[in-house]
């Protein structure tokens, strides 16, 4: 049977990049991208019309609010959509038997490990982003037992989207000097390899549904991520300075490694 896959928040990093990529696949997946203008996640209407109308046997849920600073000031918008809509995107997946796949973040760990996490470690979320992702994947897992979780980690896009790989690149434009922060320690994952990851997830129709981690495998802080950023752009022409601390709204985890 071919794949019906619809991608939701299609006008994300990781949406856009699927969406570039879906020609590998051409022979076995159908794509339907929809970006928040065509379906919000927020209108359950919309999401029972777009399921009824189709015949979808999976789809990726790229759709979500990433802004981890805001989300401490607004964290009823966070909560509406990394939680509540994702608990009505469960629903229907249930009511249409649709197998969800959803990505989640490092950020529901504290940090406070020393190895990589593992699926079975118990999440602990810092900050409200972290937090409403949390309670999505939870909705997720009580609802359904078709389900993929993927955990990633610092995704990045040289093309679309706002990541911390594209903010250094603008400071470049318009700063002589860009610090960047050493007390946190993760993996940089690009979505072009996330993508190929959930591609190969519905063409393998053997691995068990639930949750999973996936990300590249060069842990790092977010200092040598700058660095390695300007040294492939081969950029000289700026001052990186390493600091200890960076301030933000948002506590995140000194640790989050997932493994
Ligand atoms: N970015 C990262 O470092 C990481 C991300 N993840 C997860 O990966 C997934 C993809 O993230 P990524 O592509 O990086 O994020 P982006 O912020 O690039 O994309 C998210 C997309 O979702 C859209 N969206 C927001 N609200 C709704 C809504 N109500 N209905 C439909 N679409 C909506 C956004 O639209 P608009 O911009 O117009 O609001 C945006 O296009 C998310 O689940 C995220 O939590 C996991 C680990 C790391
Ligand atoms: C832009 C910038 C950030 N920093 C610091 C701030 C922060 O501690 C850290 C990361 O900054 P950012 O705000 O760019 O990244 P952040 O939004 O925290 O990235 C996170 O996004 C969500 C969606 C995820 O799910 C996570 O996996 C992770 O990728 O680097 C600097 O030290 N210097 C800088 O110039």
């Amino acid at each position: 049977m071919r794949n019906n896959v619809l991608v939701t928040g299609a006008g994300g990093q990781l949406g856009k990049t699927i969406q570039d990529l879906q020609s590998e696949k051409k022979n076995d997946i159908d794509f339907t991208f929809l970006s928040k203008a065509a379906l919000d996640i927020t209108n359950i209407d919309d999401l029972q019309a777009c399921f009824a109308s189709n015949n979808f046997n999976f789809c990726i849920n790229c759709a979500a609010y990433t802004n981890v600073e805001q989300a401490e000031i607004t964290p009823e918008i966070a909560y509406k959509i990394n939680a509540e809509s994702v608990k009505n995107l469960a629903e229907v997946c249930k009511k249409h038997n649709v197998i969800l796949i959803h990505i989640s973040t490092d950020y529901v760990f504290d940090g406070t490990k020393r190895t990589p996490y593992i699926t079975k470690d118990i999440p602990n979320p810092m900050n409200e982003y972290g937090k409403s992702k949390l309670l999505g994947e939870q909705y997720i897992a009580r609802i359904l037992k078709k389900y993929f979780i993927i955990r990633s980690s610092w995704l990045y896009s040289r093309e679309y989207g706002h990541n911390f790989y594209r903010s250094i690149l603008n400071k470049v434009k318009t700063e002589k000097e860009i610090s960047v922060t050493t007390d946190q320690i993760g993996c940089p994952t690009d979505v072009v390899n996330l993508s190929r990851f959930l591609f190969d997830l519905i063409l393998d129709k053997q691995k068990p549904y639930g949750l999973y981690h996936f990300c590249d495998k060069k842990e790092m802080t977010w200092y040598d991520f700058a660095k390695s950023i300007l040294a492939e752009k081969n950029i000289k022409n700026i001052k990186l300075i390493q600091v200890d601390h960076f301030k933000t709204l948002a506590k995140r985890p000194k640790y989050s490694v997932l493994g």
